[in-house]
């Protein structure tokens, strides 16, 4: 274990770092942050002995640093510095070797298999066996700082220091490197301490980190409980937004920038909705911000057009997004900037409606087709038909990430209420539908205008949303009906 215990020093009497504490487990990997010049390069001296320690201790499984012959360092800590300035102009294989220096008795007076093994393997870790022969000065940024990480590999150390190992990489061999290393600190028990200035890589791959300011701990702990919006933006002085990974229970960070948006006002009207009998089409000047459950492009996003297209009741394909886009994409529009979903209704009997609150205007739009009820409280074997109610909920206003769901939440309660006054059963129980088995929802906004931080049923919005998906459908269900008795 890594040990650093009330740590201060710096260059001469220019005191840099300020009472620093904290350990770092075998196999735990420390993410040092903090904006340029706030220490973390000097911590890193500190801590591999460059510097010399001011005040406080630091200890490698309870013994001093400074009590370690400078050999015996060497082969506990490993260190990838941030600048490599190299005199000489080496060979890769050269230049991996050097990290076996603490391991020889004189300079390569005793090349051991271990010594060959070690460079080898590390060679192969990052991926720069094929150019060993090739001078260091020949090779690009990127492909030096894989060399440089492998001779500090090869080291074979059981601390890794790392300043900014990512430096120059490219995404593919960012990650490549990343996972390497936190792989050989599982297999290895390794303990490593990396410097980042990628404060998602941080988040994703340590255990914990360090956001340091001006020389002192600003926060340590679990990637949550550091990389928080707060923090970051009164640290690095810079308006963020959190938000999850995608895949891993880590939180991430996107800058906002003070770039402002087209603030060309849009108004989302419902007279511009296009409705045939192909598909119900709206196409905005600028991108709403949509959250929705649709066949192409669902979750959320930025998109400027929406379709909701017929298709067959038999329409059956495997891959049904894949054949979506194809068909946005022949309708010549673009399939990353389109949200598509399908029905079997007539499109043309969408219900399109505009409706006015004290904030500005939303406009409902609604497909229905209830000839596929399903009472959600009863369980009982289905098959899959196309009979599907779509809800869109266009806002012209300002949505918070919870008023879209909450929009949701009252848009789907609307639904319900008005498939229980229609009447509309579920043909397998008897009892009242609560929607079909296949209904989608989207709800976008232009996020310009009055800012709405709840959608709820009794907020002006939630009034309109509710109101208006209830009558909307209402009147779906009804031209529905109408059209299956012709
Ligand atoms: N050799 C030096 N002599 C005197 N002061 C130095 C020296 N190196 C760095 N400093 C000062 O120490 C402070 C911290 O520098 P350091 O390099 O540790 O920051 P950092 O957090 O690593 O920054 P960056 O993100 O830019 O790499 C800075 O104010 C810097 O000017």
């Amino acid at each position: 274990m890594l040990s650093i215990k009330n740590l201060s020093g710096g260059y001469g009497d220019k005191k840099i770092i300020e009472d620093v504490s904290f350990e770092v487990e075998k196999g735990e990997m420390l993410g040092i942050l903090g904006p340029n010049g706030s220490g973390k390069s000097t911590l890193m001296k500190l801590i591999s002995g460059v510097l010399p320690v001011k005040e406080g201790m630091i200890t490698v499984d309870g013994k001093q640093i400074a009590d370690f012959p400078p050999k015996e360092l060497a082969r506990t800590m490993a260190v990838l510095p941030q600048l490599h300035v190299h005199a000489f102009s080496h060979s890769v294989r050269e230049t991996v070797s050097l990290g076996r220096y603490p391991h020889q008795s004189g300079w390569f007076s005793s090349w051991s298999k271990e010594d060959e093994q070690s460079v080898i393997e590390a060679m192969r870790l990052m991926d720069i066996s094929h150019y060993e022969t090739s001078q260091i000065d020949q090779l690009s940024g990127g492909e030096q700082q894989r060399v440089f990480v492998a001779q500090a590999l090869a080291q074979n150390a059981s601390i890794l220091l790392l300043d900014e190992p990512t430096n120059h990489l490219d995404i593919n061999h960012q990650k490549e490197l990343l996972d390497t290393i936190k792989k050989q600190a599982i297999e290895k028990d390794l303990t490593i301490v990396s410097i980042f200035h990628d404060i998602n890589l941080a988040a994703m791959y340590c255990d914990k980190l360090l956001l340091l300011d001006k020389g002192e701990i600003y926060r340590i702990g679990e990637p949550h409980e550091v990389v928080r919006e707060l923090d970051v933006e009164a640290v690095y002085r810079t308006r963020v937004s959190n938000h999850p990974h995608p895949e891993l229970p880590k939180p991430q960070i996107t800058l906002l920038p003070n770039v402002k948006r087209d603030i060309s006002l849009t108004q989302v009207r419902a007279e511009d909705f296009l409705i045939s009998s192909q598909m119900v089409l709206y196409r905005s000047k600028v991108p709403l911000k949509t959250v929705s459950s649709a066949v192409v492009n669902p979750g959320s996003g930025w998109f400027r057009n929406f379709m909701n297209r017929h298709v067959d009741a038999a329409y059956n394909i495997d891959n049904s997004p894949a054949e979506m886009k194809s068909f946005i994409e022949k309708n010549e529009l673009k399939s990353t900037d389109t949200v598509g979903m399908m029905t079997a209704v007539q499109t043309e009997h969408a219900v399109v409606k505009e409706y006015e609150g004290p904030f500005g205007t939303v406009v409902i739009t609604v497909t229905a087709g209830v000839g596929n009820g399903v009472d959600v409280s009863k369980a009982v074997e289905r098959t899959m038909h196309v009979g599907t109610i779509n809800t869109w909920i266009m806002v012209n206003g300002t949505l918070s990430e919870e008023a879209f769901i909450q929009a949701m939440i009252t848009a789907t309660e609307a639904k319900t209420k008005a498939l229980q006054q229609e009447r509309v059963l579920d043909p397998l129980t008897g009892t009242i539908a609560t929607g079909t088995s296949t209904d989608s929802c989207l709800v976008a906004a232009t996020q310009q205008g009055e800012y709405l931080p709840y959608a709820g049923p009794i907020t002006e919005i939630g009034k309109l949303i509710g109101r208006g998906v209830f009558e909307c459908t209402v009147e779906g269900i009804k031209v529905y009906r109408e059209a299956k008795k012709a």
